[in-house]
C-alpha cells in the first residue's frame, strides 16, 4: 500500500479539486450512486496529475510486478500511464476506442509482440468492466495481462470479477479509506460517510454464481450450492438474517478494512498496549488483551482504548477464558478491578462448567450488546479440547447463539456461516514456542482450514517494526481469503 499519509493527502487534493462528488449519479453500468469519482479533472492539475502518477509507479514496484509495457484504459488512465511511461522510460501501448477504417485499422497502437505481458492502469473501478474490455483487446493481440493498478476503487465487486478472470487488482485508495479520510479531515459528515458506506456495502456488483459471458461458469460458480456457502464473502455473511449484530458488526469491519488480523496485544503496560492500538489500528479487526497482565491498570485508561476502538474501527476482545459456573462468571465479567463488560466488545469462555457460564455472561453482557466466543479448541500441544468436546462446545453455542457469536478454534467446526471462526498460534513460519505453544501459517488457517481471523501476538510484537509485521500479518491473511473464495 503506498505511504498512508501520502494517500491521505491526495484524498483531501481530489476533494479540493471537485474530483469527489456527492450527490446522486449514474454509472456507466446505470446504477445511481450517492457519491462519483471524477477524474477527469486531473489533466486541469498537473502537480495532481504527477503525484497519481508516481503513486501508481512506486505501487508497481512495491508489489514487485513483471511487465513489459504499460497500457492506460482510455480515455482518463491514459495520461497517467503516458506520464508513467515517458518518466521511467517504459514502452507504452495505446488502445483505441474504434478502429481506424484506413491505415493499419489496429486496435492497438505501439510495439505489440505476443506472449508479452502488459500492465493495465486504471483511473476508477466499479465492476472491473473498463479493465477486462481493454485486456480482451490486449489477449486479441497475442498479450497478457496478469495485473492491474486503479487510482480509486469503489470497493463493489472489482477486485473478485478481475481475479475470477486471472487479474489482480491493486488499488491506491479504496471507497473506505477515502470516507474516514473525507470524515476525519471534516469533509463530511459522519451520516454521509455512513450512508456511502452501506450503498458501497449493498451494491457490490461481483456475482460469481453468474457466467462470466464467455459461456464458461467462472470458478466459484462451478462449485456446488453446499461449497459456495462455505465460500460466502465476510461483506455477504455480515447481511445474515440472524447473525449476531455483533458478528455482523465485525464482519463489515474485515470487509472495509481487509483486515482479518487480530493483534494480541499482550503487554504488561497500559501505555505500551495504548500506544499498539493506535499504530496498529488501521491494519486490525480486533485487539485482543489479557487484561490482568498489565501491571498498572486502571478503568481510566478503558476509556482512551475505547476511544482509539472508535478511531481506528475495531473491536476489542478480552481474552478473559471464563470458566467457573454462572453466578461467579457474571461477578467476574461486570465487576471487580477490571470491569470488563463495560470495555470489551467481546470476551471468550471455556465450555467446561457447561452452559451455565454462557448464561451468566449473557445476563451481564446482552443489554450492553457485548457478545462471546466460546474456546472449542487450543492452539497449544496437548489441548483437552479436541472431538467429542469441540463437537459439545458446538452445540452449545447453536443453543445459545443470540450470545455466541463464534468460536477459538484451530479450524472452521460449524457450517453456519454466522458463526465467526478465530484462531490464535499463527506466525509466517510454522513452528512453536518451547512452552506449548503450536504455530500455523496464515494461509493454512484461512485458505485451507477455513477459519476467518487470525490471532497474532508475538509475531508482530516481537518484531522491530511491529506497524510493518502487521501489515505483512493483514496482507497475508486477506490474501489467503481470497484464495479461499477462489481468487
Ligand atoms: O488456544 C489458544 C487460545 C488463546 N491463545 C492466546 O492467543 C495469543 C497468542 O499469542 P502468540 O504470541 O501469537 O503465541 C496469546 O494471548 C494466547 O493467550 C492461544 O495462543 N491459544
Amino acid at each position: 500500500m503506498a505511504e498512508d499519509a501520502r494517500v491521505d493527502a491526495l484524498v483531501l487534493k481530489l476533494h479540493d479539486v471537485d474530483a469527489v462528488k456527492f450527490g446522486e449519479y449514474r454509472l456507466k453500468s446505470g446504477m445511481m450512486t450517492p457519491i462519483y469519482i471524477d477524474l477527469r479533472v486531473l489533466v486541469s492539475h498537473p502537480a495532481l496529475m504527477n503525484q497519481v502518477s508516481t503513486l501508481i509507479y512506486e505501487r508497481a514496484q512495491e508489489e514487485n510486478l513483471k511487465f513489459d509495457s504499460v497500457c492506460g484504459v482510455p480515455y482518463t488512465a491514459l495520461p497517467m500511464a503516458t506520464i508513467i511511461c515517458s518518466r521511467n522510460e517504459l514502452p507504452m501501448l495505446i488502445r483505441r476506442k474504434e478502429a481506424k477504417d484506413y491505415g493499419t485499422k489496429r486496435m492497438v497502437e505501439g510495439i505489440v509482440r505476443p506472449g508479452d505481458v502488459c500492465l493495465i492502469i486504471e483511473d476508477t473501478v466499479t465492476t472491473g468492466t473498463s479493465i477486462m474490455e481493454t485486456a480482451e483487446v490486449l489477449y486479441k493481440e497475442g498479450l497478457k495481462v496478469t495485473d492491474a493498478i486503479v487510482l480509486m476503487d469503489r470497493e463493489q465487486g472489482a477486485v473478485e470479477m478481475l481475479a475470477s478472470k486471472g487479474i489482480k487488482l491493486h488499488s491506491i485508495i479504496s471507497m473506505f479509506k477515502l470516507l474516514d479520510v473525507l470524515q476525519a479531515g471534516d469533509r463530511i459528515s459522519p451520516q454521509t460517510t455512513k450512508s456511502v458506506r452501506d450503498f458501497i456495502l449493498d451494491n457490490n456488483t461481483f456475482r460469481p454464481e453468474e457466467e462470466n459471458g464467455n459461456g464458461n461458469l467462472s470458478p466459484l460458480a462451478k462449485k456446488t450450492c453446499k461449497e459456495q456457502e462455505q465460500v460466502l464473502s465476510y461483506g455477504a455473511r455480515a447481511k445474515l438474517s440472524d447473525i449476531h449484530p455483533l458478528g455482523s458488526a465485525l464482519l463489515k469491519i474485515m470487509e472495509e478494512k481487509k483486515s482479518n488480523l487480530c493483534v494480541s496485544a499482550d503487554v504488561t503496560s497500559f501505555s505500551e498496549l495504548l500506544e499498539l492500538a493506535d499504530t496498529l489500528g488501521p491494519k486490525i479487526c480486533l485487539l485482543k488483551t489479557h487484561v490482568d497482565i498489565l501491571q498498572d491498570f486502571t478503568p481510566a485508561y478503558c476509556n482512551a482504548l475505547k476511544d482509539l476502538a472508535k478511531k481506528h474501527n475495531f473491536l476489542i476482545f478480552e481474552d478473559r477464558k471464563f470458566a467457573d459456573i454462572g453466578n461467579t462468571v457474571k461477578h467476574q465479567y461486570e465487576g471487580g478491578v477490571y470491569q470488563i463488560s463495560s470495555w470489551a466488545h467481546l470476551v471468550n469462555a471455556h465450555a467446561v462448567p457447561g452452559p451455565g457460564v454462557v448464561q451468566g455472561l449473557r445476563s451481564a453482557g446482552k443489554p450492553l450488546g457485548r457478545a462471546c466466543l466460546l474456546i472449542a479448541q487450543m492452539s497449544s500441544q496437548g489441548s483437552l479440547a479436541t472431538g467429542e468436546y469441540t463437537q459439545s462446545v458446538l452445540k452449545m453455542a447453536e443453543e445459545h447463539s443470540d450470545f455466541v457469536l463464534g468460536f477459538i478454534c484451530g479450524s472452521k467446526i460449524s457450517k453456519k456461516p454466522q458463526f465467526i471462526h478465530m484462531t490464535p498460534g499463527v506466525q509466517m513460519q510454522a513452528g512453536g514456542d518451547g512452552l506449548g505453544q503450536q504455530y500455523t501459517t496464515p494461509e493454512e488457517v484461512i485458505a485451507t482450514k477455513g477459519s476467518d481471523v487470525i490471532i497474532v501476538g508475538r509475531g508482530i510484537l516481537g518484531a522491530s517494526d511491529r506497524a510493518e509485521a502487521a501489515e505483512s500479518y493483514r496482507k497475508a491473511g486477506w490474501d489467503a481469503y481470497l484464495k479461499r473464495l477462489g481468487h
